[in-house]
């Protein structure tokens, strides 16, 4: 036989063995997906989709649930399996099961506490239900969802109103990318901690910029999250050593902080407690339980862990909302219009008040749009399968990485009708007198890992976006060299939008 023959046909027989192996369903209730490499699985498809037809990855996806079903498998290299979740009833189904709550164990997050997961955010089990548990109960108690917490972010709202003035009466053009972040995290960090910034505060403003860097960073660094081995070759080229150094900005910040107030107390054992940190460090010292998180260095370290989730979760996602609601505005100058027609007959000339909720409808309903429309955490964070667990008639084996396309279900045909306009309206009765809530809009994801800053972030969206507009008008610069646009960039956990400047105008001069 013709040795160049055997060897193509053994070649080949070798790359059909491989696909085979790579495609074997990994259980007969398996959700299907798109063909996977060997070794590779998914990634050509995706670098493809990214590349070539300069897509976003929740883009890729939809695309393939419209192949593939609501549920979907992908591969990532030879050993990560994930299942993409595009159904808000599936998701729900999801995500109120304890054991599809689990995170996965990525190098990535651990490197940020010390090499070990410590807190909420990507912790599971015991240690992050503990937490998870006492953190809710005690942003309650200092104020989440109470007139307190109004009067901290009023206080917020009113200073950068203040610097608006001065901008909007010389006229200049602001960015407002950032502009809205130490406002917006001073009322969590004055319950978390008893401190505020000033918010022109230069360390702050560095830190914010590593944790936007850190949050933002390429999509390209999922993968070194993914292949641990990337980091280990290609440390600067992969983006690894930057994505680090920016990360742990925020983790020596908030270590020196919990060192500090260790060795200095603000209260005594019998004074009560001022901050959450107070009580946690009460808790810590009250704990016998040494298998809890709360027992003496693990307690503290986690102090510092679930300190610097809520700095982080707190601090990016409600202003990276609040710059898309203004660039909507912008954008969009007729439902601007109507917003402040409604602020101007129910609020008048007062300040807004969370009671004023219930009377504006059209404010909320706008507020819900934005938060679909941009659909920020398009993603949302990735959940673990920590058993082998039914879902919607699949069978999901232990360990398998599980994602909510949330972008997808804001942006379905079928739930929304025209998911490409923006629409406040759509979030109306007919005679536009009462919201009208609508299950599939999840921004804050659902179930047992449901965001627990959902209270505080759309308070303060309610308070920033009313005091603002009562008193300002939004509009596109007209000396910019580019117009605005919805477009967003494309990033690893929250997509902001494209950088821009508005012009803020007083209404009334
Ligand atoms: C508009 C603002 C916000 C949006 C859209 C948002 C969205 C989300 C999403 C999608 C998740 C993932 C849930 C999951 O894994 O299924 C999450 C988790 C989380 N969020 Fe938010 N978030 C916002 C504001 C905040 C604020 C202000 C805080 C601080 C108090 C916060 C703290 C957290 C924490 C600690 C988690 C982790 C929960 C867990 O793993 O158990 N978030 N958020």
């Amino acid at each position: 036989m013709d040795p160049f023959l055997v060897t193509v046909t053994l070649f080949v027989g070798v790359i059909l063995i491989l696909f085979y192996l790579a495609n074997k369903p990994r259980n007969s209730r398996y959700p299907k997906g798109p063909l996977r490499f060997p070794l590779l699985g998914n990634i050509p498809q995706l670098l493809w989709g990214r590349v070539v037809d300069k897509k976003q990855r929740q883009e890729i996806y939809q695309e393939y649930s419209k192949i593939y079903g609501p549920v979907f498998s992908t591969k990532f290299g030879p050993t990560i399996n994930s299942v993409i979740l595009n159904d808000p009833k599936v998701i729900k189904e999801a995500w109120n099961k304890f054991e599809l709550c689990g995170r996965p164990k990525l190098h990535g997050t651990a490197a940020r506490t010390g090499g070990t997961i410590r807190g909420i955010l990507f912790q599971d089990g015991s240690e992050w239900m503990e937490q998870r548990r006492f953190t809710i109960r005690q942003l309650r108690s200092f104020g989440f969802g109470k007139r307190s917490m109004e009067h901290l972010v009023m206080d917020e709202v009113t200073e950068l109103a203040d610097t608006l003035r001065k901008d909007a009466t010389a006229g200049v053009a602001v960015s407002t990318q950032k502009m809205f972040n130490a406002a917006v995290l001073n009322s969590l960090w004055r319950i978390m901690t008893g401190q505020r910034f000033s918010h022109d505060d230069k360390e702050l403003d560095r830190i914010l910029d590593s944790i936007q860097k850190s949050l933002t960073a390429p999509a390209g660094l999922s993968f070194v999250f993914l292949f641990p081995i990337i980091k280990t070759i290609a440390p600067n080229l992969s983006g690894w050593n930057e994505y680090l150094k920016e990360m742990l900005e925020a983790t020596n910040f908030i270590r020196k902080f919990v060192t500090k107030r260790l060795k200095n107390p603000t209260v005594t054992d019998s004074q009560e407690a001022e901050d959450f940190t107070d009580v946690y460090i009460k808790e810590i010292k009250e704990t016998t339980d040494k298998e809890s998180s709360f027992y003496q260095n693990r307690g503290e370290e986690t102090l510092m862990a679930t300190l610097l989730d809520l700095f982080v979760a707190g601090a990016e996602t409600t202003s990276t909302t609040l710059t898309y609601f203004f660039l909507y505005m912008a954008l969009f100058p007729e439902k601007q219009e109507k917003l402040q027609k409604e602020i101007d007959a129910v609020v008048g000339t007062r300040h807004p008040t969370l009671e004023d909720r219930t009377r504006m409808p059209y404010t909320e309903a706008t507020i819900m749009e934005t938060l679909r429309f941009s659909s920020m955490v398009p993603l949302g964070l990735i959940h673990r399968a920590m058993e082998d667990t039914e879902l919607a008639g699949f069978l999901i084996p232990k360990n398998t990485f599980l994602t909510a396309n949330l972008y997808n279900v804001h942006h379905s045909p079928e739930i929304w009708g025209d998911p490409a306009n923006f629409r406040p309206e759509r979030f109306l009765s007919p005679d536009a007198t009462q919201v009208v809530k609508n299950d599939a809009l999840m921004p804050f994801s659902w179930g047992k890992r449901l965001c627990l800053g959902e209270q505080l972030a759309k308070d303060e969206l309610f308070l920033f976006v009313t005091t603002l507009l009562q008193e300002f008008g939004v509009h596109e610069d007209p000396s910019s060299p580019e117009p605005l646009t919805t477009e967003q960039v494309s990033a690893n956990i929250i997509n902001p939008p494209k950088p821009h400047k508005l012009l803020f105008k007083l209404r009334k001069n």
